[in-house]
């Protein structure tokens, strides 16, 4: 089985043409793929599916390291985008079908960009139930402490929690979060610091992987929520362990948020099975 190892600012994918149609190796074997000791590893594997609607470039599926599946993943919609500028699928632009919908991919003078879904923040479209909210967000009781939130669906669930000071973020709270009671279908948690209303530092936790170097998804929830409290600009640049994204949104209810920022291939290989 022929793939592609790449990655956007560190967070690093396997890809697989699947765009014949031919059936996903089992999601054990996924799963084994992704491992970092015993596979190829990466935090996700991005596979290419037929496109699900007249135009569409192709559709994409994508399965975490730990084999789950996942509703989207920005820096690998931007891999993809990248894949199949490559192979000539994808000139300027195309759209792209993604689980959660379908993605706009455009390739930029330096790295692609996806619009992905309009940021949705209540509490159903997480999901997530059973916590206190207001205005300024939510909060829930983890052990000690009385950990203050934002929620965001970027067709996948992000918990945002702002820090003063990045390197001090209290990571560890994220394991109990994602397995709270309150999000059924677990979380992706992201720890971010404002610099500036247009700079923001960031590290995000990921569902069925752990930390990640970089998280697009992470990046546009951090963005989308800090703009939604009229904390941020419409642009903001975020930093994270990996490099940087450009996260954009201006705050309409149905406006895509915009993703930028780099997509690298590492190597290509076979998998024996
Ligand atoms: N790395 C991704 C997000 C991948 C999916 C996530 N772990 C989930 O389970 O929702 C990104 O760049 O968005």
């Amino acid at each position: 089985m022929r793939f592609t190892k790449m990655h956007g600012a560190g967070n690093d994918f396997v890809v697989l043409d699947r765009r014949d149609g031919s059936p996903l190796p089992p999601r054990h074997e996924l799963a084994h793929m992704a491992d970092r000791h015993t596979g190829i590893g990466c935090d996700q594997l991005m596979i290419l599916t037929p496109a699900q609607r007249p135009g569409s470039v192709a559709g994409y599926r994508i399965v975490n390291q730990d084999g789950s599946d996942a509703g989207q993943c920005g820096n690998g919609a931007r891999c993809l985008a990248a894949w199949l500028h490559r192979d000539g699928a994808l000139q300027r632009e195309g759209v792209l079908d993604s689980p959660a919908g379908p993605v706009f991919a455009r390739v930029l003078d330096e790295g692609f960009e996806v619009s992905l879904s309009a940021p949705r923040f209540d509490a159903p479209s997480i999901p997530m139930t059973g916590v206190s909210s207001d205005e300024s967000g939510h909060r829930l009781r983890v052990g000690d402490c009385d950990v203050r939130f934002g929620a965001v669906s970027m067709g996948n669930p992000h918990v945002v929690i702002e820090v003063d000071e990045i390197t001090a973020a209290p990571v560890e709270l994220a394991a109990t979060l994602q397995s709270h009671p309150a999000f059924p279908g677990g979380c992706n948690v992201g720890f971010v610091q404002r610099v500036t209303r247009a700079h923001l530092r960031l590290r995000v936790i990921e569902r069925g992987v752990g930390e990640t170097l970089a998280c697009g998804s992470g990046a546009c929830a951090a963005h989308a929520w800090l703009h939604h409290q009229g904390r941020v600009d419409e642009h903001t640049a975020i930093d994270l362990p990996g490099g940087r994204l450009g996260a954009t949104w201006a705050g309409g209810r149905e406006e895509p948020v915009r993703l930028s920022g780099p997509a690298t291939f590492v190597f290509e290989g076979t998998w024996n099975s």
